[in-house]
């Protein structure tokens, strides 16, 4: 009780507007938690404790103001102070904002409520939470949290993650001891480790198996346990039963029940999940130590920076007509001389890649159900393919969740490749050599129902860029409504189709048959072109003349076209109407 201030009662009543009930946080085992401002103007938590009711020894209180009066730590929730009031108590904390990670999970699952959790957010989160337990379970004596479940870890308002409700917390009795084995068995159904429910040995590796729990939660959206809404008072432990921790193939499991409304890049999501299902092996001695979680959750955050950051930092600007592309491994390299008849590409799971679970295959629905969906891929333009000659029905895809998809409401992945869209990259690029370039499982685009939140992430092999940026794999990039995301050839660089992430409704119409006017012409009247804002030095032209008008330049963009003199970018035609 060192470094923790006492506060008297009435400081605190007058923070909290006398206890009023809109002040209330919420309430948890051992009382309520309300919101206060201080006379200095901060804003603090301070959460009641009622020794009365609870009787004395199982409030936690002196246990909570000793533990959290040793740690000065960023991850570990801050004590302010404390206060006593005839059989109350109370414990002053700094002010959390951001609410609780459990809380974040399960509005992150309702779109409408507009609160995302990307998992980014969720990978950031783990760390921090590790890095606070790794804190506790370092210093000396040796700390135990005993409580460790998703709604103990909150978030402030910039997103930071700390360790909170060291109610249940104890120390180890000598400074080197390595367990300490308690009266009350107590922890969460879901999260306790069996070992410790059925000895009562609190040791750091029952708490990293807690925290397994956690980490299978935030990877996967389910609760370790929750009520059962089939029967009264019962128990569902979400995720054991769909992971089955202890049994074979749980790796897989857990990859199949990843959350979809996290857009986990599958390579993190695996090795994640495979760290999890260290966490909580049967054998204590095996689990890693919180310090070794802290490390590679480290390197992981290192390894996917989140997307904005990744796009500053990370994304190579490149006129990808000239830059030399990423190489394609070696069994997507094409030689169509040798072998025509074997020019598709290894599928993905051959080049040690898992199968892609779970992703919805966007559909290429019949223009009559275009309506339905709000989003989707226009193809703009393919080397070598005139636009105009492409059958109707491939010129977009609806970005649309299959109707057995769970996330039809809420946020979707569809996977975008010549696995999944193959009669149209068939038509659109008609040279077999060139559609080496195209992985089978080219890239994956995480969006909400209207298209909204949306980031492509790469899968395959194929150089893929966003608005002229070559995107890294296993990264997701943002896209912005009509971001254009191209294709190009693996050794020279060179855009072989080009596509524009659209709402449905700004889809260029198609309309076949001898009447329709073609959608879009190249040869323009000269007065037209004059008429043009970003078209210059056309005006000494004959008004009759008609010019062949250079529209689009591989490797260009639009205002450096128009930068172009007329007389080099646009074709002077010789005769006159
Ligand atoms: N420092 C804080 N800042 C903001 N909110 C907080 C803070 N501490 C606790 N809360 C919120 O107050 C509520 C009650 O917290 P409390 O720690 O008492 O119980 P709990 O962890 O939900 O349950 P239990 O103690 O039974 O495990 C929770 O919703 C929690 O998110």
């Amino acid at each position: 009780q060192e470094i923790s201030l006492q506060y008297s009662y009435e400081e605190l009543s007058a923070a909290t507007k006398n206890w009023h009930n809109s002040e209330r946080l919420g309430s948890g085992s051992y009382g309520s938690v309300f919101k206060g401002e201080l006379e200095d103007g901060s804003e603090v938590a301070i959460k009641a404790i009622d020794l009365k009711a609870l009787g004395a020894e199982s409030s936690g209180f002196e246990e909570e103001v000793q533990m959290l009066s040793k740690f000065r730590h960023p991850n570990l929730v801050t004590l302010l102070g404390w206060a006593k009031h005839d059989l109350n108590r109370y414990l002053v904390y700094e002010l959390l904002s951001g609410g609780d990670c459990f809380q974040r999970l399960q509005k992150s699952k309702k779109p409408s409520a507009g609160c995302p959790f990307h998992w980014f957010e969720r990978l950031s989160v783990c760390l921090d939470a590790a890095a606070g337990l790794s804190h506790m379970h370092n210093s000396k004596p040796k700390a135990f949290h005993r409580d460790i479940k998703s709604a103990n870890i909150l978030l402030d308002r910039h997103g930071t993650a700390k360790m909170a409700d060291f109610g249940l917390s104890c120390a180890a009795g000598k400074l080197d001891s390595l367990h300490v084995t308690v009266r009350t068995i107590s922890g969460t159904p879901g999260y306790a480790c069996p070992i410790y429910s059925r000895t009562g040995r609190v040791t750091e590796g029952g708490e990293v198996y807690s925290f397994g729990m956690v980490m299978f939660e935030l990877l996967t959206g389910l609760a370790p346990a929750t009520a059962d809404a089939s029967r009264k008072g019962g128990i569902a432990y979400q995720v054991a039963e769909a992971v089955e921790q202890d049994s074979p193939g749980a790796l897989e499991r857990c990859m199949t029940h990843l959350d979809c409304h996290a857009g986990w890049p599958t390579q993190l999501a695996r090795e994640m999940a495979e760290m999890a299902l260290r966490a909580v092996q049967p054998n204590d001695e095996e689990r890693p130590r919180f310090v070794e979680l802290v490390k590679a959750l480290r390197k992981h955050n290192e390894r996917f920076p989140k997307p904005s950051q990744r796009l500053d930092d990370v994304i190579m600007s490149v006129p990808v007509s000239i830059q030399p592309a990423q190489q394609p491994a070696a069994n997507e390299q094409h030689t169509p001389q040798a072998h025509p008849a074997k020019k598709v590409v290894q599928p993905e799971d051959l080049n040690g890649r898992p199968p892609q679970v779970k992703v919805p295959s966007p559909m290429l629905l019949p223009p009559a159900n275009s309506a339905l969906a709000t989003f989707g891929l226009e193809y703009v333009s393919a080397s070598g393919t005139e636009p105009d000659g492409i059958p109707q029905g491939f010129h977009c895809v609806y970005l649309k969740p299959s109707p057995d998809s769970q996330c039809s409401s809420d946020m979707s992945t569809f996977a975008i490749g010549r696995s999944h869209q193959q009669k149209a990259f068939e038509v659109w690029v008609p040279d077999t050599a060139l559609q080496c370039c195209i992985s089978r499982t080219a890239f994956e685009i995480l969006c909400g129902a209207k298209g909204e939140n949306a980031f492509l992430t790469v899968r395959g092999q194929g150089t893929i860029s966003v608005d002229g940026k070559v995107a890294p794999r296993e990264i997701a990039v943002p896209l912005q409504v009509r971001s254009e995301i191209t294709f190009s050839h693996a050794a020279e660089g060179t855009i072989i189709l080009r596509l524009r992430y659209l709402p449905a409704s700004e889809f260029t119409p198609k309309v076949e048959g001898p009447t329709s006017p073609p959608p879009r012409r190249t040869v323009r009247r000269a007065d037209e072109i004059a008429s043009d804002s970003d078209v210059r030095s056309v005006s000494a032209r004959p008004r009759t003349a008609w010019v062949l008008a250079c529209v689009h330049v591989e490797g260009l963009t639009p205002g450096q076209i128009a930068e172009l003199r007329s007389a080099v970018r646009d074709i002077q035609a010789e005769w006159t109407l």
